[in-house]
């Protein structure tokens, strides 16, 4: 059809979807998940998880790795307070194209930057270029083999502090195994597994994992 599943996923959503109200874009996409095509976002019983946490935590600076289409940026960034903001890196330049259009169509550009770039050289830049000072909550839901790498680079740049946490997406599929031997072994977090199920399939399931930094600043 020469179009992309996300490119057709953002046309349903510039259809059906209300302009500037995050929570008709968030049913909407999930609409479309159910009834059209299958995508891989942060849904579901995932999402509330993720909604608990914002609500919880209220983080000022949040970063999420692997925007993908913007579902989970949305739907953090629509719990977030008025002067708090979300960095989401995504490597890919066609989902991170049709992110910014799916974040302006929530009406969250102001709460949202999406970076296209790969997360590592991002992170290192985290408090030269882009003013962070420490991240409150970072999800980590790009390529599985990377969440260790970059979680030990956001440690090495002493981008965390006590009460942040690292919410991890798909620990079980595909999973993650070198992370959660990591982080579930180290004394500076304390980690909580959630069993879920997969994305829009009720006889999968999936794994989140939790992990409250409590080291030294
Ligand atoms: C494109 O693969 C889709 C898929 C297929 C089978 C099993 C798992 C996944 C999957 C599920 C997710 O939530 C994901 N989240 C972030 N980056 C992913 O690569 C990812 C992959
Ligand atoms: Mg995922």
């Amino acid at each position: 059809k020469g179009t992309t599943r996300e490119q057709r996923a953002l046309k349903y959503l510039k259809e059906h979807a209300r302009q500037g109200d995050p929570d008709s874009v968030l049913e909407t996409f999930d609409e479309f998940c159910r009834t059209q095509e299958w995508a891989m976002n942060a849904a579901e019983e995932k999402g509330d998880i993720l909604d608990e946490i914002v609500r919880e935590l209220q983080p000022t600076t949040c970063l999420e790795l692997g925007t993908y289409c913007g579902y989970s940026a949305v739907r953090i960034a629509r719990n977030l307070s008025p002067s708090a903001r979300l960095i989401t890196i995504e490597v890919n330049p066609d989902y991170a194209a049709v992110a910014r259009e799916v974040v302006k169509l929530a009406g969250l550009q102001d709460k949202i930057e999406v970076i296209n770039l790969d997360s590592a050289d991002v992170i290192r830049e985290l408090k030269t270029k882009y003013d962070v000072t420490k991240l409150d909550l970072v999800f980590l839901d790009h390529w599985k083999y990377l969440y260790i790498r970059d979680i030990k680079l956001i440690e090495e740049e002493k981008l965390l502090k006590k009460g942040s946490v690292v919410f991890a997406d798909n620990v079980i599929i595909p999973g993650a195994p070198g992370y959660l031997e990591y982080i579930r072994g180290s004394k500076n977090y304390k980690s909580t597994f959630y069993s879920v199920h997969f994305e829009y399939m009720d006889d999968m399931k999936d794994g989140v994992e939790k992990s409250v930094y409590i080291g030294d600043e």
